[in-house]
């Protein structure tokens, strides 16, 4: 591949955020694939820009207007930058070794090596902003993400195309060859397998507008939700239910006019996990629930919630899948015990019996979730559960009116009736029993009325573990 032809210098410099966008437009709708090398470097120039250096003014007088601070992007920065990123693919990859015009799994481990081999040593891989190439050529840092979008983008550069991005919701890896089976990772259910244009979607999802823990770039978030929009009306976000989700939240922070709201975005999410991927992702429904608890939906919240549980209860859970740990752990530990002291404490809802404390739709999936935590960590390499979800069950639990909390969803009839107080104890066993012959049959909820059946239900579970 050449350096850059006329097509692509003509947008340059790159002034504006619209500028940014001409670009990308022209690059999804060649006839030829979209150059993921050079969009890459553009994104990360930006990226670094606005949220590592910014050069913020060292004052700002009154005559100074807050004009945005958007960088301008020459091209000789982005053509040498480029040109070292060709160059040194190529003048390590002897192709002529690899006569087969597809890929192998020989070439694509060379390849890795070659770009693993120009990494630091040793750097905090989980830093923000080390996801594009324009941290591997300035930084030689990549985190895991940035490392298999690298192989790809070296790949086009050799002008293979059967080599491709693989995403699961905590991975990133290469697939290669005929039906883009081949690769090292078999672990992981119903990946992303990416398009070119897919792959520049994943690297505009990945944009992090982030400067620090509390304050994002208003230009990198804006440029990044219409880049979005461009990938979601030429169909490229079709099969990419986390880049919706993403879409979905930078909408809610600032909508834009004309454009559906952040709920049809969850939804198309949730839809494109049913119709592609079986409805494994756990994201679509992660993102549902943030968004319900922002706007105090509390009911809506615990609904996704437990659809979130239901997907991943069907999981084993190993040490990889970090990120949807502390997904739920934040879910169970924090925002569901910040729900049931917001609620509690609000008198009309308590006196008019109106809030979730007294639904049993709520309790349900209430306890939806955790069935469902506690079925993923069953059977799984490495515990999930700890003293802490133990006590923050205990505290949620205990803020439901006992009204919902003796109700027993008959077997089956979707009926429910109220249990005599006097249930005796081997009653509740049996249904904890049976409950556990029916393990997949989430329909059937059991209750417990007070914390020291939570021992029973927590041991229940134990029992099932062994
Ligand atoms: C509900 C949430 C916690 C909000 N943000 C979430 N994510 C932010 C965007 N993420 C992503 N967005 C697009 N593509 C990818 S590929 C990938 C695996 C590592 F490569 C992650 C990810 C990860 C998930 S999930």
């Amino acid at each position: 591949m050449a350096g850059f032809r006329e097509r692509e210098k003509q947008y340059f410099p790159l002034q504006k955020i619209q500028d940014v966008v001409d670009l990308f437009k022209d690059q999804l709708t060649t006839p030829d694939e979209p150059n993921l090398a050079l969009l890459s470097i553009v994104l990360g120039l930006i990226e670094n820009t606005l949220t590592v250096n910014r050069a913020l003014p060292n004052h700002i007088d009154s005559s100074q207007s807050l004009e945005p601070i958007f960088p301008v992007v020459e091209l000789s920065i982005v053509e040498a930058l480029y040109t070292k990123f060709v160059t040194q693919i190529k003048r390590s990859v002897d192709l002529t070794k690899f006569p087969d015009g597809n890929a192998t799994r020989e070439l694509v481990k060379f390849v890795s090596d070659v770009v693993w081999s120009s990494l630091m040593r040793s750097y905090y891989k989980d830093k923000a902003h080390l996801q594009s190439l324009y941290s591997y050529l300035t930084g030689n840092k990549l985190d895991c993400f940035g490392v298999a979008f690298a192989v790809v983008a070296a790949f086009q550069v050799l002008e293979y195309k059967d080599v491709h991005l693989a995403l699961s919701e905590d991975h990133a890896w290469v697939v290669f060859g005929e039906d883009l089976k081949d690769s090292a990772e078999v672990t992981w259910h119903e990946p992303v397998i990416c398009t070119r244009q897919m792959e520049v979607a994943s690297i505009v999802s990945g944009i992090n507008p982030s400067i620090n823990a509390t304050t994002d770039s208003v230009e990198m978030a804006s440029l990044q939700q219409d880049l979005l929009w461009l990938l979601h009306d030429l169909g490229h976000l079709e099969k990419y239910p986390m880049a919706l989700g993403n879409l979905g939240d930078l909408e809610e922070i600032s909508p834009t006019p004309g454009r559906p709201p952040p709920l049809d975005l969850f939804e198309e999410s949730i839809e494109a996990n049913k119709k592609y991927y079986n409805n494994r992702h756990v994201y679509p429904y992660t993102y549902l629930g943030a968004y319900q608890y922002r706007n105090m939906n509390y009911k809506e919240a615990l609904q996704a919630w437990a659809d979130a549980a239901s997907v991943v209860k069907t999981y084993n859970y190993n040490r990889q899948d970090e990120e949807i740990y502390k997904e739920f752990l934040e879910i169970a530990n924090d925002l569901i015990p910040q729900m049931m002291k917001s609620v509690a404490s609000d008198n009309a809802a308590r006196i008019h019996h109106t809030s979730i404390l007294y639904n049993p739709d709520c309790y349900s999936n209430f306890l939806r979730f955790y069935d469902g935590i506690c079925e993923w960590e069953e059977d799984s390499p490495n515990p999930v559960l700890h003293i802490t979800w133990a006590n923050q069950l205990a505290f949620s639990l205990s803020k439901f009116d006992c009204s919902v909390r003796k109700l027993i969803a008959l077997p089956g009839t979707g009926e429910s009736s109220s249990s005599s107080e006097e249930d005796s104890e081997e009653d509740e066993e049996d249904e904890v029993n049976h409950n556990k012959d029916n393990k997949k049959d989430d329909k059937e909820n059991i209750t417990q009325t007070d914390d020291n059946k939570i021992e029973k239900v927590v041991k229940a579970r134990g029992r099932r573990r062994k």
